[in-house]
């Protein structure tokens, strides 16, 4: 993602004989973070480049845009590089040292037009006021799935009148028929993206239990606990969804 070196290609999981262990944001996963998911997220491109979009018509001057598990800062290059709006704040935060190490040099262009604050923490330990827009840009997933009501609830609290919350995740399906069908689709994705079988089997394992997707209902569900007053899909890719909510 950088501008001056070419994009890494993701082989973390192409030697057979490597030990899969669970998932983690470690130097090797940073490393290749960008190559990794845009080949393993239907949708990923455009649900950034409509961010961008978003952001336009809902940051507001004087406040702040969060983004939650920020990665390598492609949320915040997005929404950032083109936004016009006066006084604000991007605040991108994230829990891997590694990801924020390698962040910096992909905001050059917001850099210019806006203050940018990178804050190595928890989400959850973050304190989030005046928000116009928050994003979790596949990151709530990685949540224990008991502790994504409370983070909600005070992203809902933090957010000024007519701000909103950009939510994005791998999502379940209720009917099984469904979802075998989808995640074979997500699968075929992946394939057609140059991963071998090996490498899409043995990274389904590291993922188990540490990528904890549930049925657009449930977060739907938890969106109206939260205090959220409406919400909708404004995006959809086979076993990928990202939701609107509105405060
Ligand atoms: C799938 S990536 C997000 C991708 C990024 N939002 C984007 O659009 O490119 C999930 C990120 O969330 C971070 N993360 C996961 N759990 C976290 C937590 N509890 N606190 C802070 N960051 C967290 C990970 O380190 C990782 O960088
Ligand atoms: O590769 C998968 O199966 C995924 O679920 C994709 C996914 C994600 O949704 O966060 C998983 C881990 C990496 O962070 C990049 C992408």
């Amino acid at each position: 993602m950088s501008e001056n070196q070419p994009p890494k290609k993701d082989q973390v999981y192409a030697d057979p004989r490597a030990q899969v262990d669970a998932f983690a944001f470690d130097e090797g996963v940073a490393d290749v973070f960008d190559d990794m998911i845009r080949r393993s997220v239907p949708g990923y491109g455009m649900t950034l480049s409509l961010l961008g979009i978003i952001a336009q018509h809902y940051a507001k001057p004087g406040t702040r845009i969060y983004d939650l598990g920020c990665s390598l800062g492609a949320g915040i290059a997005s929404m950032g590089s083109k936004l016009d709006t006066p006084d604000i704040t991007f605040h991108g935060i994230d829990n891997s040292q590694p990801m924020l190490d390698r962040c910096r040099p992909n905001l050059a262009d917001v850099d210019k037009r806006h203050t940018v604050e990178l804050h190595c923490q928890n989400i959850q330990d973050t304190p989030i006021e005046n928000a116009s827009i928050v994003v979790l840009n596949f990151t709530l997933q990685f949540i224990p799935k008991e502790e994504r009501h409370e983070l909600l609830a005070r992203i809902c609290q933090s957010l000024v009148p007519g701000g909103i919350l950009v939510l994005s995740e791998k999502i379940l399906f209720d009917d099984p028929h469904i979802q075998e069908d989808l995640t074979t689709l997500h699968h075929d994705f992946k394939r057609a993206n140059g991963y071998s079988d090996l490498e899409i089997s043995q990274k389904r394992s590291s993922l188990e239990n540490v990528l904890v997707p549930e049925t657009i209902d449930a977060h739907e569900s938890r969106l109206a606990a939260a205090g959220f007053a409406r919400d909708e899909i404004w995006l959809q890719c086979f076993n990928f969804a990202s939701f609107l909510a509105f405060k």
